[in-house]
């Protein structure tokens, strides 16, 4: 069963940090179900998707995730929003695979068989089921992701939103993670350097200096940033 999209709502989002405006007047109704954000190093991107899951909270307006206000209710906006890192290392928590994704089911009242079963899925998921008792830290860099998404996906949240998480990963880790990313039944939001994988995307955002100065299919808007940045 899918989910269906949970509509998220930026309403004149500003953040300032440090005397910056890091955000400047951000309104946006996201609803589609693959969601890209484009834009240059510093452009205030990253920020953007933490704002998603209350990790950053606006310093002036509201963002709301399925009617929840992050400011209000960050413990219940983080159970609907799963997050990955462009460093898997920054999110893998426990020694080995199985252990990690068990982790993230942790206090939701699941019996020892259920919890080991869902793990196993999602590792079977992600190609990782053969590495269930190995170390975490000895994978490889595009396995690790694969692990920090399995530990995202299992608690099976409603959106899920990930920076730059191909960033690290050859070519092959990438086409892979962003396949798992596309196949998804949750609404995507992906912020990304790689053009290539935003083509199949319902909306692209361009970020600019703290703006969204264009919002569009993935061919205008790509066009859009490419000019922009020439
Ligand atoms: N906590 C903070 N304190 C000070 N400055 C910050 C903070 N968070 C973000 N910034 C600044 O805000 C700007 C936007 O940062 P952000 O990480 O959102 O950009 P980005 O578009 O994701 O960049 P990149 O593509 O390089 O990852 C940067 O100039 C950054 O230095």
């Amino acid at each position: 069963m899918s989910p269906g999209p949970a509509p998220i709502v930026l309403d004149d989002v500003h953040v300032r940090r440090e005397g910056r405006h890091v955000l400047r007047g951000v309104s946006l109704r996201l609803t589609e179900r693959r969601v890209a954000v484009v834009g240059a190093n510093g452009s205030g991107k990253s920020t953007l998707a933490r704002l998603l899951n209350g990790l950053v909270l606006p310093t002036s307006g509201r963002v709301h995730v399925d009617g929840l206000d992050t400011r209000r209710h960050g413990a219940r906006v983080r159970r609907r929003v799963g997050f990955v890192f462009t460093d898997p290392d920054a999110q893998i928590v426990m020694p080995t695979v199985a252990e990690d994704v068990a982790y993230s089911l942790r206090r939701r009242g699941l019996s020892r068989d259920e919890v080991d079963a869902r793990v196993a899925h999602e590792l079977e998921r992600h190609g990782l089921a053969g590495h269930a008792d190995h170390p975490a830290h000895l994978l490889s860099g595009g396995q690790k992701q694969l692990l920090a998404l399995s530990s995202v996906l299992v608690t099976e949240p409603a959106l899920v939103v990930a920076d730059e998480p191909t960033t690290l990963l050859d070519l092959r880790h990438t086409r892979t993670v962003a396949r798992r990313l596309a196949t998804l039944d949750q609404q995507v939001v992906l912020v990304t350097h790689d053009l290539d994988l935003v083509a199949d995307y319902d909306r692209v955002l361009v970020v600019d200096e703290g703006r969204v100065v264009v919002d569009d299919g993935p061919e205008p808007a790509v066009a859009a940033y490419r000019e922009l940045m020439a």
